[in-house]
């Protein structure tokens, strides 16, 4: 039986509702718009797809969005002070930089000067510390997207083998981090550049999650039937978009699998909504 697909389009879209009802209410309660910034250094494929949804998809919820795009050649410097100034501005809940920068800058300056308190996309070492002691104030919107999609299917998580292909901040580690937590309860091994024989590895897993940044790295043969399949890959090839995972391929032998696109985008996208939120709510109750 070929596998079910996991439709991130559908399940995003009912938790996108519940943001828009919440939204406004908060817009009714406050006088206040939830804000958040994006700030794009050059031109990442993936980063692109990201900003053209994430701005249409917080319009369509009552959230504004402001997109600050600086050329490559912007200086450590010059993206600091923007940070520093959207941290000062009362009117911004949620701050975003977009991943990968350019070579020449030092993400992890950066990211360590976002305040925690906007810091949407829980990157913060502050924030990643408070999820992994399982006390989370933003969930990095990825990973937090795929828990929501497991539980939506009703996809039990407890006492199963999670494989997850990738160790990157902003998916592999946070991803294995939520699987392996209390309440969520699977059983996680981690595989990179370095793992030897990714394929038995990956063959033992009843769920197995792919974050490699490789089209098609996952063939149908490192699938164990029956498996679920969650493809995060965002890779741009021909000007078509196509997973990490070779799709038709793992159709034949897993038993639930997210598309590309259509699978876990479109929840990155809706979780990070709810953070924008959720930030606008903190800081109007501190005031
Ligand atoms: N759908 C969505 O919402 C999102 C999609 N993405 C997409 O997900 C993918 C992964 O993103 P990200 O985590 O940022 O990517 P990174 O490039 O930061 O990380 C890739 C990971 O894959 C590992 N890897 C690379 N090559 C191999 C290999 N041959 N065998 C095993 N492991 C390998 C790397 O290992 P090592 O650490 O050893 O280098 C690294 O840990 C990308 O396609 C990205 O565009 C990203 C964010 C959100
Ligand atoms: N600080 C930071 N945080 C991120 O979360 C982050 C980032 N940087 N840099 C880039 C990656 C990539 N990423 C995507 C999110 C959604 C889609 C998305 O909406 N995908 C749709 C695309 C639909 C289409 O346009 O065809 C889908 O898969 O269906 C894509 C890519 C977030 N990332
Ligand atoms: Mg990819």
């Amino acid at each position: 039986m070929p596998a079910s697909i996991i439709d991130g389009r559908k399940i995003s879209a009912a938790v996108r509702e519940q943001i828009s009802k919440d939204t406004a209410d908060f817009v009714a309660a406050t006088g206040v718009t939830p804000h958040l910034a994006a700030v794009l250094v050059g031109d990442d494929p993936a980063s692109q797809v990201y900003v053209r949804n994430k701005e249409r998809a917080c319009e369509k919820c009552g959230l504004k969005s402001t997109l600050h795009r600086l050329p490559s050649e912007t200086t450590q410097q010059q993206l600091a002070e923007l940070v520093q100034q959207l941290n000062a501005d009362e009117s911004v809940h949620g701050i975003l930089v977009q991943l990968p920068l350019p070579e020449h800058l030092d993400a992890t300056q950066i990211l360590d000067a976002i305040i925690p308190a906007k810091d949407v996309d829980g990157f913060h070492p502050e924030n990643v510390g408070l999820m992994s002691q399982g006390r989370p104030r933003f969930l990095p919107c990825t990973p937090h997207g795929v828990m929501k999609m497991l539980e939506h299917e009703g996809i039990k998580t407890s006492g199963r083998h999670a494989v997850v292909i990738g160790r990157s901040d902003i998916v592999g580690k946070p991803m294995a981090a939520l699987l392996v937590q209390k309440g969520a309860d699977a059983t996680v091994t981690i595989c990179h550049s370095r793992t030897s024989d990714i394929s038995a590895i990956a063959r033992q897993a009843d769920i197995l999650v792919a974050a490699v940044g490789i089209p098609e790295f996952v063939k149908g043969d490192m699938i164990k039937p029956g498996a679920v399949v969650i493809d995060v890959g965002i890779n741009r090839v021909d000007d078509k978009l196509v997973g990490d995972v070779d799709y038709s391929a793992a159709c034949e032998v897993a038993s639930a699998i997210t598309p590309v696109p259509g699978g876990v985008g479109p929840m990155t996208i809706a979780m990070l909504l709810q953070n924008t939120l959720h930030a606008a709510k903190h800081q109007a109750s501190a005031l």
